[in-house]
């Protein structure tokens, strides 16, 4: 059998220094699906480079796009574009390939499908999005395995979601773009990179406002053009760099960052008793005291982001008391409990509730990356833990954290990529 690769940690250096943080994954994605309404050349600076942007990359190839990166620069040209539909490898290989049903359905009036299917966090299915094109016309036919979708030209319509989703609040509103009329999303999902999608759209000649707040307006327009745009940094990141700096009792600044975007996140740090100064440009993360347990339940924006859950839960396992913690967006997103036990964490779990309580220090194991922030929250858990840890499955990981072991490493940790053989 192959080995896979896996990091390596000697836990219990602080971590000091200065980090940068990256162009945020769930900003990139939906905008590159977007990027295949375009006629003309969309060039996008501060991509990240991870696993899920080159499968996207591959989704938009294999839909005829041309798509070229250099460095943390990418231009895509879908002028070409002609297949409206995604194979089913394609699909299953990341879950956001799904955003581009409200793209391709605007630009070719059809789309083939195939279920992006569930994931260890959840079923997430995909409802809210047939159910909100629906309203805007579309037909949509369930085959063995996938979505065979029809609509002549897209009708602006009022949709009311039921759960403000992130991602039909995009697919819907990157649909709308080209719809004919106004389109109005009420309830619709907040979250920093809904604004991102917009800035980028409206850079394409498109007419969105609204976004960040629960109604978002389109007024659909005939084509869209060349733009440019910038992307937002990862606010997830920015979050496992600061818990980093908590469980190590360090002291780092990150920079790249919009500190509004945090505030969720540094509400929350700042009760645990993190200390946490926000300098404008750059954000400065120090220990400063014991932390405390305090309770957690992830909401939608601007709730506390449940891709931010698992890092704190490992905070936690090393916090004085008792912590209460609710996730109430994903149903299965608890795979690192287990995990984090390996290394002495005392965790128990009833349903969508896990309660903690702190110990004075984990320590080292063998343990498995379950999922993307089960990942980064056993390799904070390691930085942290007496004795080494190995954390395999890392391919997890390298769907959304950009070169987060050399990123580590610049701060002091003892990190290492052990490549697979
Ligand atoms: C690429 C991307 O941006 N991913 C993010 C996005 O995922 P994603 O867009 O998939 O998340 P959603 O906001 O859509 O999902 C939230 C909840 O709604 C449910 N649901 C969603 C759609 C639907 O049609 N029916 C339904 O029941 C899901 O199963 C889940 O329980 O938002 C999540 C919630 O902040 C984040 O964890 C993900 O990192
Ligand atoms: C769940 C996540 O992403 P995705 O929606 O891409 O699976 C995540 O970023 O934590």
């Amino acid at each position: 059998m192959v080995a896979e690769s896996c990091i390596r940690i000697k836990g219990g250096t602080p971590l000091r220094g200065t980090v940068a943080i990256s162009g945020a994954k769930n900003a990139i994605l939906p905008i590159m699906a977007a990027a295949l309404m375009s006629k003309g050349r969309c060039e996008l600076q501060e991509v990240p480079q991870l696993q899920d942007v080159l499968v996207m990359c591959e989704v938009l190839r294999h839909l005829g796009a041309t798509v070229t990166s250099q460095g943390n620069s990418l231009v895509i040209d879908a002028g070409q574009a002609t297949t409206a539909e995604v194979s089913s490898d394609l699909m299953r290989r990341m879950r956001a390939s799904n955003l581009v049903l409200g793209p391709l359905l605007a630009r070719f009036g059809r789309v083939r499908l195939f279920h992006p299917g569930g994931c260890s966090i959840g079923s997430r299915p995909m409802d809210l999005h047939v159910k909100g094109l629906g309203k805007m016309g579309a037909v949509f036919e369930e085959r063995f395995g996938y979505y065979q979708v029809e609509a002549t030209r897209l009708q602006g319509a009022e949709i009311h979601l039921d759960f403000p989703s992130v991602g039909a609040t995009e697919n819907l509103m990157m649909a709308a773009c080209l719809a004919k009329g106004t389109t109005v999303i009420r309830n619709a999902a907040k979250e920093p990179e809904i604004v991102d999608l917009q800035n980028f759209l409206n850079s394409m000649g498109a007419k969105v406002r609204g976004a960040g707040l629960d109604v978002i307006r389109i007024e659909g327009v005939d084509e869209l053009h060349d733009c440019q745009h910038t992307i937002i940094p990862d606010r997830i990141e920015a979050g496992t760099f600061m818990i980093g700096a908590a469980m190590t009792g360090g002291d780092i600044r990150l920079t790249n960052v919009i500190p509004e975007h945090l505030e969720p996140i540094m509400a929350k740090l700042r009760e645990v008793g993190v200390g946490i100064i926000d300098e404008g440009d750059s954000i400065r993360v120090f220990a400063q005291q014991a932390h405390q347990a305090v309770n957690l339940k992830t909401m939608p924006y601007p709730g506390f982001p449940t891709d931010m859950q698992p890092q704190l839960m490992a905070l936690m396992t090393i916090s004085e008391g008792t912590s209460i913690i609710t996730e109430s967006i994903f149903e299965n997103r608890f795979k690192h409990v287990d995990e984090l036990r390996r290394m002495g964490a005392d965790i128990r779990l009833e349903g969508r509730v896990a309660i903690v309580k702190g110990v004075p220090r984990l320590s080292g194991a063998v343990v498995e990356a379950t999922d993307l922030r089960a990942g980064a929250a056993l390799i904070l858990a390691g930085l942290s833990a007496e004795n080494g840890t190995t954390v395999e499955k890392i391919f997890h990981v390298d769907r959304g954290y950009e070169r987060l072991v050399e990123k580590f490493s610049s701060l002091g940790a003892k990190i290492e990529r052990i490549p697979g053989g």
